[in-house]
């Protein structure tokens, strides 16, 4: 068991299941779009899974400019509640990001301000969510809750880390040595995560970027040196980073996992073709095939009957979206993913 995890499945100790929003302050999960590509079918999948499992909760979905008003539709004719931001960009660099298009992921620092919502969950688009998780809207405020990461891939080769093979999954395994001074802080994959919007927050995170020098995992590094005095990390469930697989077996219960982040090269469920490291593996046949028995399902269609309780759908953040953003930092288009 990794360290500083809580117990398995019940970190709330209520053991409750959640309980639709009656509170003014609203809920809802958030993912990121940006580009013309394929990443739309990830999103589409998000959110005929998180119908699926019955959540209680809307998606918003934080879209770039450059997405096509085409798939604006797709997401609109999917229950998704849509809201442009404009792209945020780190300061001049020479920065190698692990994957070129990560610099437009800094651009996901925009769901901060969307305080409207007092509780948001954060999943990226290649994320699927298999068991309900609306219970972890109920965690304790004041906090930043998400999944330890992995080390060990080859997307880690630049850290002290990966080049003495430590990875916080297994600390036992090499002791950290005196001379590199004390262990890294506890890492967070930031595919997904629990958090508060707030002004306050939105506006010191977006000063903090301006004098922080960017390095190659770009806003994950970023959100991890930001929140590092308030992030609880919560049970691997929550975010199996699919390199856990073969990378720490012994840290994975893959029938107890509810999230599954298709994050490994060759994983995208509709790009997969089994060609990659790793992609041949049963356990990734599986998880790809789940994916896309979701993303088929016609029965999980938004039809207006089956969406969330109209609480949820009608909120001020379909004014507040039409409201401009802070003024933002020139738009260039970054390299997409697609
Ligand atoms: O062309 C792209 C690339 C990325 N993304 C968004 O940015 C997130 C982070 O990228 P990705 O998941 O590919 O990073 P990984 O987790 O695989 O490192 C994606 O999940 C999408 O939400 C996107 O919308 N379009
Ligand atoms: O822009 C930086 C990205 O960093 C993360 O992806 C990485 C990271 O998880 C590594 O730890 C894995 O080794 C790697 O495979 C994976 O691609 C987030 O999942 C993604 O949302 C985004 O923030
Ligand atoms: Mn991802």
């Amino acid at each position: 068991m990794a360290p500083g995890v809580p117990i398995e499945g019940n970190i709330l100790g209520t053991g409750k299941v959640s309980t639709v929003n009656t509170g003014y302050s609203k809920r809802a999960y958030v993912t990121f779009l940006a580009g013309n590509g394929d990443y739309v079918k990830g999103v589409v999948g998000l959110a005929k899974g998180l119908r699926k499992v019955r959540s209680a909760y809307p998606l918003v979905v934080a879209i770039l400019p450059d997405v096509p008003e085409e798939h604006r539709d797709i997401l609109r004719s999917q229950g998704c509640i849509v809201r442009e931001i404009e792209p945020i960009y780190p300061p001049e660099n020479q920065i190698q990001f692990a994957m070129a298009y990560y610099v437009i992921n800094y651009s996901k620092l925009r769901i901060w301000n969307f305080e409207e919502y007092s509780k948001m969950i954060y999943l990226d688009a290649d994320i699927q969510v298999f068991e309900n998780i609306d219970h972890l809207f109920d965690t304790q405020d004041g906090y930043f809750y998400a999944v330890m990461d992995c080390f060990c891939e080859k997307t880690w080769s630049h850290s002290p880390q990966f080049s003495i093979g430590y990875c916080q999954q297994c600390p036992e395994k090499i002791t950290w040595p005196a001379e590199m001074g004390s262990p890294p802080p506890l890492y967070f994959n930031a595919g997904m995560f629990v958090f508060e919007p707030s002004r306050l927050t939105y506006e010191s995170l977006l000063g903090r970027l301006q004098i922080t020098p960017p390095t190659p995992f770009a806003e994950q590094d970023f959100l991890n040196m930001f929140f590092q005095k308030t992030y609880k990390p919560i049970p691997l469930l929550y975010n199996l980073v699919l390199a856990m697989l073969w990378r720490h077996p012994e840290n994975v219960e893959v029938e107890k996992v509810k999230v599954v982040h298709y994050c490994a090269a060759g994983s995208k469920p509709w790009r997969y073709t089994g060609e990659e490291a790793n992609m041949d593996r049963e356990d990734i046949k599986m998880l790809v095939a789940k994916w896309w028995d979701i993303y088929n399902d016609e029965s999980l269609d938004f039809n207006g009957e089956n969406s969330v309780p109209e609480e949820e759908t009608f909120s001020r953040s379909s004014i507040l979206s039409s409201m401009p953003e802070p003024a933002a930092i020139s738009y260039v288009p970054a390299p997409s993913a697609a």
